[in-house]
């Protein structure tokens, strides 16, 4: 480890990150950025990489083993000569050679989460060692989606980087909240032990088109069910919050980090707060005003309140969301009702 202990100093010194593989010089590169994103067949990944993509000196590589992500939100780059799609688990290694990774890989909804709980955290803590291990041998950059769920069910508000959180580490959401706070905390033992540059986002709850239409999400859940005429399941007590970052601005701050100076980890999320009645009425008001709202029965450790502080976005990354949850939800709504095969009625 990079430390002057033998000098009888105890203080850490990250080390410089290795070089990267020689072959990026090579005449055979077509592109000046090779970038891996893993999880990129799933919802903000295949948006991640339609930006990406946008950039003609990027050449973009999706992992993904689609277990909730698909081909079909990829389809417009397959057979593209600067894109390739590779079916892969990252609980198992790759060998690739890349500048950038960004490391998405990891079912995101809780009913899939919680569907192979073990196969959620061997996803975090040995795909991340995986990814962090590719990132070492390769000398890329990586940067970790991770979750506002490392606040756990926060008694801080609004939550703020320096919040160590308050979770359950045998609940139901560990295998994902813990998980995730695992990837962190292997980011950052690389980063001090072996050099490496890392980026950490915490995300909070993002929405957009592309969501699974039966995703289990709040916010999918309450469209798909406006779309299908059925009544919105508020899950009790319905006074729980949440901030819903559009997922366009979300690409726009991970992308950002990822080019920026800062480790982070930095908070990427809309700071507009709702509780779960609010959004059903919204979603009631702007979809379908005749459809009813039902309380249901909510899952455990569910956090009862989540907002984001994003002073250290808007000041290191000069980031700030630009779309409103009623500017979003319309977005949502025509995508999902594509999907639905329900058009809007003139
Ligand atoms: N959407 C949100 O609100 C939100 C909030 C916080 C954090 N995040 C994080 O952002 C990332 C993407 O989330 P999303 O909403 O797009 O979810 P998603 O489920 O749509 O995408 C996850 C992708 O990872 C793939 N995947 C899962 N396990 C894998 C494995 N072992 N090997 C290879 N691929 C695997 C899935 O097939 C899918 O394509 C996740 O890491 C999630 O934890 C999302
Ligand atoms: O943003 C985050 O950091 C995390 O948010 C989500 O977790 P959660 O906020 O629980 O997401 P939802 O399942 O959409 O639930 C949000 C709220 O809506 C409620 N809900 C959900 C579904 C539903 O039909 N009705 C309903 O009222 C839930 O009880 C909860 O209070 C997911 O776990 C992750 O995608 C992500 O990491």
């Amino acid at each position: 480890m990079a430390t002057e202990a033998a000098n009888g100093n105890n203080h850490v010194v990250v080390k410089k990150p290795p070089t990267p593989s020689p072959l990026r010089n090579s005449k055979f590169f077509q592109s000046n950025l090779r970038i891996l994103v893993t999880g990129g067949a799933g919802f903000i990944g295949s948006h991640l990489v339609d930006k990406l993509m946008e950039n003609e000196k990027n050449e973009v590589i999706v992992a993904d083993n689609f277990f909730t992500g698909s081909k079909d939100n990829l389809k417009k780059w397959i057979g593209h000569p600067r894109f390739e799609l590779i079916r892969h688990d990252i609980t198992e290694p790759l060998l690739v050679e890349v500048d950038q990774i960004y490391h998405l890989a990891c079912p995101a909804s809780p009913i899939f989460y919680k569907h192979n709980p073990v196969k959620t955290i061997k996803t975090n803590v040995m795909g991340t060692m995986n990814m962090l291990g590719l990132a070492k041998r390769v000398g890329a950059r990586i940067l970790l989606t991770s979750t506002s769920e490392v606040y756990g069910d926060p008694l801080e508000h609004p939550q703020k980087e320096e919040y160590w959180g308050n979770v359950n580490p045998i609940g139901v959401r560990s295998c994902y909240d813990e998980g995730k706070r695992v990837a962190e905390t292997l980011m950052f033992d690389y980063h001090r032990q072996h050099g490496l540059e890392i980026r950490i986002a915490r995300i909070f709850n993002t929405y957009g088109p592309r969501m699974n239409i039966d995703d289990g999400r709040v916010v999918s859940n309450f469209i798909a069910q406006a779309l299908r005429g059925e009544s919105l399941t508020v899950q009790a007590p319905g006074t729980q919050t949440r901030s819903f970052c559009y997922v366009s601005d979300m690409v726009d701050g991970l992308i950002r980090l990822m080019e920026g100076d800062n480790t982070g980890p930095i908070n990427i999320g809309n700071p507009g707060e709702f509780t779960m009645m609010e959004l059903a009425e919204i979603v009631k008001e702007l979809i379908e005003p005749s459809i009813s709202i039902e309380i249901v029965e909510n899952t455990p450790d569910d956090p009862r309140q989540r907002k984001p502080d994003i002073t250290k976005a808007k000041q290191l990354l000069g980031w700030e969301p630009k779309i409103t949850l009623r500017q979003g939800l319309p977005l949502m709504e025509e995508d999902f009702r594509l999907r639905l095969g329900v058009p809007k009625k003139a």
